[in-house]
């Protein structure tokens, strides 16, 4: 059975936990990218548990077993608004964890805003190119860890259900008229998603527990179900709290 067929689930009993056990392996990860490969490339994801883990990843103990000169930061979506804005989501990491540790800054691949771009076409467009010049493996960007939330709606960074967004054949894509506001942003398309190693989608709270159900149901589909599609080329781990998990069967 392939990876993509039986996703490891890593559960724990609330967000809190469930923050701590997605930072302490996702430390372990990028050591051990680095040892291996010198470096490591990461992908954050924004909403509630994603910005959590970031928190717990700035309390660990272990961040001092990282050499953070050494990684890659990208986002798998960003809102459209200039740098700053509180409901960007880099600006959540930033005060989360980017701050606390040292990064370098050539490293840290942010989504242009409109302060800095023409239109969020010309940012997607600048994202692709920046993420195909990065270090590759098989054409596509190797990524080490591929962060995302998971949406009520079960929605993966800025692929939403039957959004045109999808069918993006490049690496960047805009979004327009996304339903979770702000309505304006850039996603990671799902040929970038597919690139990473691994994937790994973090859901907390009840109000994801259908999502997460119908997402793991044998012959989900990814037009309308998008969590279903993302999957990492070498694993790909759903981290769950109790209550997103408590509509799965058994
Ligand atoms: O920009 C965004 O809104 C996100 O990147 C989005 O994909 C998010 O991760 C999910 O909506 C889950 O968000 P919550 O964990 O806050 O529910």
């Amino acid at each position: 059975m392939s990876a993509e067929r039986s996703p490891e689930l890593v559960r724990r009993p609330d967000a809190s936990a469930l923050a701590d056990a997605v930072a302490e392996r996702l430390l372990a990860r990028i050591a051990e990218a680095q040892q291996q490969r010198g470096r490591a490339a990461v992908v954050l994801t924004g909403g509630g548990i994603g910005t959590a883990t970031l928190r717990s990843v700035a309390a660990a103990p272990g961040r001092e077993t990282v050499d953070w000169s050494r990684v890659e930061l990208w986002w798998g979506d960003e809102r459209y608004l200039p740098a700053g804005d509180p409901d960007r989501n880099d600006t959540g990491a930033d005060e989360a964890l980017l701050r606390a540790v040292p990064l370098d800054p050539a490293k840290v691949h942010r989504v242009a805003g409109p302060e800095r771009s023409e239109s969020v076409e010309a940012s997607a467009a600048d994202y692709a190119e920046a993420l195909g010049a990065a270090p590759a493996r098989d054409g596509l960007p190797d990524l080490d860890v591929l962060l995302l939330g998971v949406g009520p709606d079960a929605h993966v960074a800025s692929l939403f259900p039957e959004h045109p967004a999808q069918d993006a054949d490049g690496l960047a894509v805009p979004v327009h008229d996304s339903p979770k506001p702000p309505p304006t942003r850039v996603s990671l398309s799902w040929r970038a998603i597919g690139a990473a190693r691994e994937v790994w989608l973090l859901a907390a709270g009840g109000e994801k527990a259908s999502a997460v159900a119908a997402a793991l149901a044998p012959g989900a589909e990814r037009r309308t179900t998008p969590a279903s599609g993302a999957h990492g080329r070498e694993r790909t781990v759903w981290f769950l709290d109790d209550a997103a998990a408590a509509e799965l069967p058994g």
